[in-house]
């Protein structure tokens, strides 16, 4: 299979918000639910100069019962905006009929939802629909934090023959309480943006947060990233919203949120300045060297132990001093000043490599 070799030089999204120095906006509605919704609200967005108008036309939902989406007819009121407004739309697309159905109604963007991203045998159905259509596609990431998946979602589209392609942050599900509705753990976007970095990344604080007040922080840490723009669900009166109602903003809150963002300078761009971060890198570096070498030292005196398990015929878990490592490190952490879920994350990996450094001695496998 020839690998995705992603890296053009400019792009729809690119394009879309070139020379304006800021990030590039989506808003619109979670659901379409009248086409007066529909256009009172693009009116008011196109008065702040979002780049593209969203709305949802068919809804995945978790639990059936709830508000399933307008469907089909939804279209033709996102076609009006186009238009009237001469605003760009962009729907979610899960299947087959309804890439058939959005390129019927001329929608600009389509995107795949995070529940569709899991599947392959769904993106691949939506992928052989855009075959020879190359119609701009952002790919949100899959509900679980996988990134081959979305990676995955993405050359599908890729192979269809999409060249303007965009990648969606909108969170991951968990089964552990959070303040967010979907943690973000953005490590994963950070390394499918290490990997292809000309792949505009956009972040959807609205999924994330799922409350209103949490859009701004996690759009301004998403810049601060060097994300290239947001996804931000807009309703005319969020509380009476079909769906999602506790995340969506108001087209003036929009505006406000927008206006405070800060959109930070990509380097330093002064030798000055790169001199002084220069300065303080080569001490990180001095500061890394430091852990690696207490780090091999450890590991050393763990094969030690194994050894001695070895001769002794002992187990390599020993619960009763993994508890107390595990506390105890945990307050040194604090005395340091260091944040203490941070050091038990640390310390929980460095015991799977003692664990796994050890089994290796006692069953002779080296
Ligand atoms: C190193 C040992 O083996 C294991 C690894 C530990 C560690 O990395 O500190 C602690 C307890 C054991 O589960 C040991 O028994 O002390």
């Amino acid at each position: 299979m020839q690998l995705m070799k992603f890296n053009p030089t400019k792009s729809f999204f690119t394009e879309l918000q070139a020379g304006q120095g800021h990030p590039l906006v989506i808003a619109g509605p979670c659901s379409a639910e009248t086409e007066e919704q529909v256009m009172q609200t693009a009116a008011a967005l196109k008065q702040q100069n979002v780049h593209l108008f969203r709305a949802g036309i068919w809804k995945p939902r978790t639990r059936p019962g709830s508000f399933e989406g307008v469907g089909s007819k939804g279209l033709a009121w996102l076609n009006r905006v186009k238009r009237e407004l001469g605003m760009r739309v962009a729907i979610e697309v899960a299947t087959a009929r309804h890439v058939e159905e959005a390129l019927k109604q001329e929608i600009d963007v389509l995107w795949i939802g995070a529940r569709t991203t899991v599947n392959p045998f769904a993106v691949q159905e939506i992928a052989d629909a855009l075959q020879g259509v190359n119609v701009p596609v952002m790919v949100k990431n899959p509900v679980n934090p996988d990134l081959a998946l979305w990676i995955g979602a993405i050359e599908r589209m890729y192979h269809a023959g999409v060249t303007d392609l965009a990648a969606i942050h909108r969170g991951f599900s968990s089964y552990q309480k959070s303040k967010y509705r979907n943690v973000p753990v953005w490590q994963i976007p950070i390394e499918l943006k290490a990997r292809y970095q000309s792949l505009p990344m956009i972040v959807d604080p609205s999924h994330i947060g799922g409350k209103r007040d949490l859009i701004f922080p996690v759009s301004q840490k998403a810049l601060d990233l060097g994300y290239d723009g947001m996804m931000i669900e807009t309703h005319l009166t969020p509380d009476k919203a079909l769906s999602d109602a506790e995340q969506q903003v108001t087209p003036d809150a929009l505006k406000a949120i927008l206006a405070k963002l800060q959109v930070r300078k990509t380097n330093y761009d002064d030798a000055e300045l790169v001199n002084r971060a220069e300065e303080l890198r080569l001490q990180i570096d001095a500061a890394d060297h430091d852990i690696i070498a207490a780090l091999g030292r450890r590991m050393a005196l763990v094969e030690q132990i194994g050894e001695y398990k070895k001769l002794n015929n002992v187990q390599v878990l020993q619960l009763e001093r993994w508890k107390e490592i595990f506390r105890s490190r945990g307050e040194w952490a604090e005395d340091a000043g260091l944040n203490h879920a941070f050091i038990e994350e640390l310390y929980k990996l460095i015991h799977v490599e003692s664990i796994r450094k050890q089994t290796q001695i006692l069953d002779g496998d080296r």
